[in-house]
């Protein structure tokens, strides 16, 4: 290993280590001492003087006995703000810099990017690795830098710019591939940590959360991690139900549980399983107004007269024990007499005088018209389930159980906006070009009838700060965000830098029709994360997103199950189709002639014509592999009509 004295080291040790719950990453012990301390002792040789740069927990950072400079640029930006604060510190000409937790960081990491560094004449050099099979990948924070650069990255960080990739475009900046892959993992979870810290194994390949990217508490895995479960994935050309997958894999519930009023609790989901604590009905009781007797009184084959001792109310406790040769006269939901086991309904039956009936053969059989304790619902039995969404029948089931306040999943915050600079909202003039906003009504609709909080933040300019802000407050306030426009591949199309910059964010392009630019991920600012569905603009595709990405997932996290069924229905007409996507045409369901269901699409089928979703009962669900249909195919149909 060879020192160089032209280069100053720094340990990057800045991050909040959210996913290790909010402890420094670079302090938890790893094979005997802390991981930075690993980090420290292979990279010190090979450096002029070492530093850490370091935000919280700053005494135990001192401990290390080198000196610890924590970042100038406020709100744990990230590590190019450490690296700010070394570059401004440095007293060598050249910063390198490693994260705190990559502890098999290499012994020549300072000689070859300082290498590649002269050679090219580059600002900077830093570290890549291919494995094989796969594409090559940056590890940016592994870097060796000009001190000089300074101002340039202030003014970089100034402007708002966060992501280490982002700054070196700015630069001649040079990759430098390195052969062991292992020696630039991170350590992001305690899971890994533990796992590593027993097992004295080299890390586990599986994709990791680049170092100095938001981690975030409670998400298990990166987005890459879930999608590399995934044959053959994508990002360009992904199937529907792999994007599905992905969303469903990624997203966990929220927390948080409140009691309310019954009638609170309609549209709610239930966050606790009812138990009965009853027996539904409590007693035995007859089904109709009649008489309850005993079968075994009646004759198969000639009528039947029976004594009639006494009459059973509704609501009344019933203590007669009839003879043979006797009934009761009963109303409906009265208490069965003990030994009678059946009713006959009164119009059956013949009354002889106010003490005598006779009923007919064959009126009843043993047991008819008798109501079991319990038939409905059994004490000690679940009544209801957690993750119900409670509807009017469920609401009925709690009053019978005398259940006055429900434990249902506190709502899901939910906001949203719209972009584009062509937007104007109601009440504005509509300027030449511009269209006025439907999606923030339709977007608004749709989570409404879901059931969610929503924070409702308007229109959104294309502009990169206007964005950012607007994604960080919304960020800070909901547990979800929904915009449209804005992410496919247009030159004012800001939002797709921004949305990258903060957080685990990815772009599809899905293999369906509308709705083929989506992106989706989980963003953070300051301390708080949501995750984001970035719906396309067209006021088609952005509904047809939100049902069949955005609606489930929101559905999860607020700890309800409600999947999408589809039915069968015959098409009135052909439609052109290409196997390879999945199309969702807007359609009319009726009945045919002969009484069965039948759809025809509503005319246009344009992502922009919003009219076809208006007069849409349906959308006739055309799945990846199918092609044309021809007039009288079955196709498959999701109704409107509670969908959402
Ligand atoms: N060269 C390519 N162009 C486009 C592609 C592509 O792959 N390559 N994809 C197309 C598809 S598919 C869609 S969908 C759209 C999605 O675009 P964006 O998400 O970037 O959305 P915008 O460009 O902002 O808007 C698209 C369209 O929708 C209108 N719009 C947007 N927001 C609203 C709103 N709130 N209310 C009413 N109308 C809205 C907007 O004016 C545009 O006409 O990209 C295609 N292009
Ligand atoms: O598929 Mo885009 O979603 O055409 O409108
Ligand atoms: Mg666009």
């Amino acid at each position: 290993m060879k020192k160089n004295e032209s280069i100053s080291g720094l340990i990057l040790a800045g991050g909040r280590g959210t996913r290790m719950g909010h402890v420094d990453k670079g302090l938890q012990p790893f094979r005997g001492k802390p991981m930075a301390a690993h980090v420290l002792e292979r990279l010190a040789p090979q450096v002029a003087s070492i530093a850490i740069n370091a935000n919280q927990n700053l005494d135990t950072w001192l401990g290390f006995g080198v000196p610890v400079w924590p970042d100038e640029t406020p709100g744990f930006a990230g590590p190019l703000a450490g690296l700010e604060a070394g570059m401004r510190r440095c007293a060598t000409p050249y910063l390198l810099s490693a994260p705190c937790d990559s502890p098999f960081v290499p012994e020549d990491l300072a000689e070859r990017l300082f290498e590649a560094l002269q050679r090219e004449d580059a600002d900077l050099a830093f570290a890549a690795t291919q494995e094989p099979g796969k594409m090559v990948q940056p590890h940016p924070v592994f870097c060796l830098v000009k001190a000089e650069l300074q101002p340039v990255l202030s003014a970089y960080l100034a402007a708002g710019g966060r992501k280490m990739d982002g700054w070196y475009k700015e630069l001649k900046a040079v990759e430098v591939l390195f052969d062991d892959a292992d020696a630039f993992r991170n350590i992001n979870t305690r899971d890994e940590l533990e796992q590593l810290d027993a097992d004295g194994s080299s890390f586990p390949r599986t994709g990791s959360t680049p170092p100095g990217e938001p981690h975030f508490a409670d998400q298990p895995q990166s987005l890459a991690q879930v999608a590399s479960c995934l044959a053959g994935y994508d990002p360009n050309a992904l199937p529907v139900r792999d994007a599905q997958r992905i969303i469903r894999d990624f997203v966990t519930p929220i927390r948080g549980i409140e009691q309310v009023a019954l009638r609170s609790a309609l549209g709610r989901v239930l966050a606790q399983d009812i138990i009965s604590t009853i027996n539904v009905p409590a007693h035995d009781n007859s089904a109709m107004d009649g008489f309850a007797l005993r079968g075994s009184d009646l004759k198969p084959d000639a009528p039947t007269t029976l004594r009639v001792i006494a009459t059973v109310y509704a609501g009344r406790p019933c203590d007669i024990v009839p003879s043979d040769g006797e009934c009761v006269r009963i109303m409906t939901g009265g208490v069965m007499p003990n030994g009678c086991d059946s009713v006959v309904p009164q119009e059956f039956v013949t009354a002889d005088s106010d003490t005598s009936v006779t009923i007919p053969p064959g009126a009843i059989r043993t047991g008819d018209n008798r109501r079991l304790a319990g038939e409905d619902l059994k004490a000690g039995n679940a009544a209801l389930r957690k993750g119900k969404v409670i509807r009017p029948a469920d609401l009925g089931m709690l009053a019978s159980l005398a259940v006055a306040e429900v434990p249902v999943q506190r709502r899901l915050r939910v906001a949203f906006f719209s972009t584009g600079d062509e937007l104007r909202s109601i009440g504005q003039p509509l300027d030449e070009g511009c269209v006025y906003d439907s999606n923030r009504y339709t977007i608004y609709g749709m989570l409404q009838r879901l059931g969610c909080d929503i924070i409702d933040m308007g229109i959104v300019r294309d502009d990169p700060q206007a964005l950012e802000d607007a994604l960080r407050t919304a960020c800070e306030n909901a547990d979800a965000i929904v915009t449209s426009g804005g992410v496919s591949v247009g030159a004012a199309d800001y939002t797709k830098q921004v949305m990258a910059r903060l957080g685990d964010v990815t772009f599809w392009k899905i293999g369906m029709r509308p709705g083929r630019p989506l992106a989706f991920g989980r963003i953070a600012s300051g301390a708080h994360s949501a995750y984001l569905f970035g719906l396309p603009g067209n006021p088609v595709a952005v509904m047809v997103s939100f049902y069949f990405f955005a609606r489930d997932a929101l559905l999860r996290m607020m700890g309800a199950e409600a999947p999408l069924e589809l039915v069968k229905a015959r098409s009135a007409g052909a439609i052109r189709k290409k196997p390879g996507r999945t199309e969702y045409q807007r359609g009319i369901l009726s009945r045919s002639d002969d009484g069965m269901p039948q759809v025809r699409i509503t005319g246009s089928q344009g992502s922009g014509i919003l009219r076809s979703m208006s007069e849409a009962n349906c959308m006739v669900v055309l799945h990846d592999e199918q092609g044309s249909v021809a007039a009288g195919d079955m196709v498959d149909v999701l109704l409107f009509e509670g969908l959402v």
